[in-house]
C-alpha cells in the first residue's frame, strides 16, 4: 500500500497512469449505461437526464459542456451518489455510486471554493481527514503535500479571506485531494475567474493530473477550457439532457497554452461548438 510518507504518494509511478505508454487498455472506472433522470417537482416532471451512456476510463480527463439546464451537474452528482437515476445502470469503479461514495471513491470540487471562513487553509484541508479519523501526523503531512501539489506551500496558516479568488479555489482543489481518492469530480470550479486566473489554474490543474493519478470529471460552459483540458469531450444538449457528441481528443498530452492556436485544437474546438449548435437547433 502507498502511504502519504512514500515518495509515490500522489505521483505516477513510471509507466502507470495517465502519461502512460502504449500497452493496455485502461480500466473502466464509471460506467453508465442507458441513465435516465426525472426529477418530480411541483410544476410536473423534469427529464432531466435521457439515455445517457458513457464509460469514463481511469486516467481520463473528460469535460462536460452544454448549454444551462442540460444536465451537467445532474450526471456529475449522479456518479458521486448525490442523486439517484431513475433508470438505467451507473457503476463507479464497479460497484453503485452510494458505495462507492461510502468507500470515498472520489473527491468533489464546487463552482464556490465553499471554505469555512473561521478555519485556516491547513484547517480547511484537513476537515474531511479529521473525519475521517487520520492521525494529527498523517493529516498534518497530506495537508502539506495537497498544498504543495496545487502551489499553495506556505499558505497554511492563512484564512480563506487572505487569498485570491483563484488561490481560493485551489485550495478546495487541495481539499478534495487530502485523502487521495482516485476520481476528482469538479462542478464548474473555474467558472467564477477571470480569463487570465483560469488560463493559469487550467495549465496547473493539467500539470496535477499529469503528475497523479486521477481520473477527472469536469463541467465547465467553456469550449476553450474543455478542448484544452481533455482527453475526452462530452456535448450535451437539453430537454431531455442527453450526449449529443463524445469527441475523443487528438492532441498530446503535453499541452502549452499556445496550443489553442493549432489547426488541430481549433478544429476540435469547432466540432464542439457545432455540437451545441446542434443542441440549440433543436430548441
Ligand atoms: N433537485 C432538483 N429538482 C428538480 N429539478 C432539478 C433538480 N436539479 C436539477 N433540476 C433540473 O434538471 C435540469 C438539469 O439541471 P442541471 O443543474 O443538471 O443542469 P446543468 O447543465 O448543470 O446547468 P447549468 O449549466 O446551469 O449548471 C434543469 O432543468 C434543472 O432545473
Amino acid at each position: 500500500m502507498v502511504t502519504s510518507s512514500d515518495p509515490r504518494f500522489f505521483e505516477n509511478t513510471p509507466g502507470e497512469g495517465p502519461l502512460a505508454g502504449p500497452g493496455a487498455a485502461p480500466p473502466t472506472i464509471i460506467a453508465a449505461k442507458s441513465v435516465d433522470l426525472t426529477f418530480q417537482t411541483g410544476d410536473g416532471p423534469v427529464h432531466a437526464l435521457k439515455d445517457v451512456s458513457l464509460d469514463i476510463n481511469k486516467g481520463d480527463f473528460v469535460s462536460f459542456i452544454g448549454p444551462s439546464g442540460c444536465g451537467k451537474t445532474t450526471f456529475l452528482r449522479c456518479i458521486a451518489g448525490l442523486e439517484t437515476p431513475t433508470g438505467g445502470k451507473l457503476t463507479v469503479n464497479g460497484m453503485s455510486p452510494e458505495e462507492a461514495r461510502k468507500a470515498r471513491a472520489y473527491g468533489y470540487v464546487f463552482q464556490a471554493a465553499g471554505l469555512y471562513p473561521w478555519r485556516t487553509i491547513g484547517g480547511n484541508v484537513k476537515l474531511p481527514l479529521e473525519i475521517m479519523g487520520f492521525s494529527k501526523a498523517e493529516q498534518a503531512e497530506r495537508v502539506a503535500r495537497v498544498l504543495d501539489l496545487v502551489d499553495l506551500a506556505g499558505f497554511e496558516k492563512k484564512f480563506p479571506w487572505q487569498l485570491s479568488g483563484g488561490m481560493q479555489q485551489r485550495a478546495s482543489i487541495a481539499r478534495a485531494l487530502a485523502f487521495d481518492a482516485d476520481i476528482l469530480l469538479m462542478d464548474e470550479p473555474f467558472g467564477a475567474l477571470d480569463e487570465i486566473v483560469r488560463d493559469h489554474l487550467n495549465e496547473q490543474l493539467l500539470q496535477l493530473w499529469a503528475r497523479t493519478e486521477k481520473t477527472i470529471g469536469f463541467v465547465t460552459h467553456s469550449i476553450p477550457e474543455a478542448v484544452y483540458l481533455s482527453t475526452k469531450i462530452v456535448v450535451m444538449s437539453p430537454r431531455p439532457g442527453r450526449i449529443t457528441d463524445v469527441i475523443e481528443s487528438t492532441l498530446p498530452r503535453e499541452r502549452p497554452l499556445d496550443i489553442r492556436d493549432t489547426p488541430e485544437f481549433i478544429a476540435i474546438a469547432h466540432r464542439v461548438r457545432d455540437g451545441l449548435r446542434a443542441g440549440h437547433a433543436d430548441d
